[in-house]
C-alpha cells in the first residue's frame, strides 16, 4: 500500500532552461524504506525535496503532474501540489519530515530542539512536553547519551549524535513520511552504523523514503529501490531484484560500477 504517489511528475527550477525531472512515476509504500540512487546530477535530491515542497523557500520553481500523499485522518490521496496557504505547508513539513545531509541542530538545547516542533504543533503542557520529548529521544537511540544534559547546547554534541537529534526532532511529531538526503555521508562508519540501524527501527512507525550515494546501504536498509538517470526514472523494484537482477542496462552498469 502507498502512502504517496509520484504521478507524471516534472520538475523545472526558477529560471533553468531545462527539466530537471521528467515524467516521475514512483510510490512510496508504507513502512517500507525506499532508496533513490543513481549517478551525481540525476536528479535524487530534487524529487526528494518536491515531497515535502521544501522547494517553495524559493519561488517561481514549475512543478507538473501529481504528488498524491495519503491523508491518514481519511485515508484518502491528496495532492500536495494543490497546497497554496502558509500554515499548510507547515501542517505538511510536519506529515512528510526531512532530515538533511549535514546535521542541522537549532543553536539551543537538546530539549528545546526536540520541542520545538511540538510547541508549533500546539503542546503547551510541560508534562506532555517532556513525555514527547523522552519518548522522541528514547525513539532516536539518544536517550540514554542525553538524558543528564537535555539543557545543554545541542551544539556540544558529536556530529552522529546531532543528527540522531534532528531525526528525534523530526519523529516527535508523529511524521507519516520521513525523508533522508544522504543522511550519513558526512559521519564516521561507526556513527553511519548507529544511524543505519536506527532508520531500520523506525520504519516500525514512519515510512521513509532516503537518497544514498552508497549503493551498499541502500542494499542494507531498503526494501524498495529506485534508480535515476538523467532526469528520469529508470527502473523500480524490490531492492534485492534491483541489485540481483536488474531490467535495465543503465541500472546494471550502475550497479557494478561501470557507468560511463
Ligand atoms: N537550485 C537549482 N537551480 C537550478 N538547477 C538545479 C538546482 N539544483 C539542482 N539543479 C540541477 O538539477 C539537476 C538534478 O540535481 P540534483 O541535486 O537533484 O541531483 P542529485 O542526483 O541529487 O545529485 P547529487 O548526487 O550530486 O546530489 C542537476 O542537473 C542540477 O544541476
Amino acid at each position: 500500500m502507498s502512502i504517496m504517489n509520484v504521478e507524471k511528475f516534472s520538475f523545472t527550477y526558477a529560471g533553468a532552461p531545462q527539466k530537471s525531472l521528467i515524467d516521475i512515476n514512483l510510490p512510496i509504500k508504507k513502512d517500507k524504506i525506499t532508496a533513490l540512487i543513481g549517478p551525481s546530477g540525476c536528479g535524487k535530491s530534487t524529487l526528494l525535496r518536491a515531497l515535502n515542497r521544501i522547494h517553495d523557500l524559493y519561488p517561481n520553481n514549475k512543478y507538473e503532474g501529481k504528488l498524491m500523499l495519503k491523508n491518514s485522518k481519511t485515508d484518502k490521496m491528496e495532492n500536495i501540489l494543490d497546497i497554496k496557504k502558509e500554515n499548510h505547508f507547515i501542517k505538511l513539513r510536519q506529515r512528510v519530515g526531512m532530515i538533511f545531509q549535514k546535521p542541522t541542530p537549532f543553536p539551543m538545547s537538546i530539549f528545546d530542539n526536540v520541542a520545538y516542533g511540538l510547541k508549533i504543533a500546539g503542546v503547551k503542557n510541560k508534562s506532555e512536553l517532556s513525555d514527547k520529548v523522552e519518548e522522541a529521544l528514547k525513539g532516536s537511540a539518544l536517550w540514554n547519551e542525553v538524558s543528564d544534559r537535555l539543557d545543554k547546547n545541542a551544539m556540544g554534541l558529536s556530529g552522529g549524535q546531532q543528527q540522531r537529534l534532528c531525526i528525534a526532532r523530526a519523529v516527535a511529531v508523529k511524521p507519516d513520511l520521513l525523508l533522508f538526503d544522504e543522511p550519513t555521508s558526512a559521519l564516521d562508519p561507526i556513527s553511519t552504523g548507529a544511524i543505519e540501524e536506527l532508520i531500520v527501527e523506525l520504519k516500525k512507525d514512519v515510512t521513509i523514503a532516503i537518497v544514498t550515494h552508497n549503493m551498499q546501504q541502500a542494499c542494507r536498509i531498503s526494501d524498495f529501490t529506485a534508480f535515476m538517470y538523467l532526469g528520469k526514472l529508470v527502473e523500480y523494484n524490490d531492492t534485492e531484484e534491483i541489485f540481483i537482477n536488474p531490467g535495465e542496462k543503465q541500472t546494471e552498469d550502475y550497479i557494478t560500477g561501470r557507468f560511463g
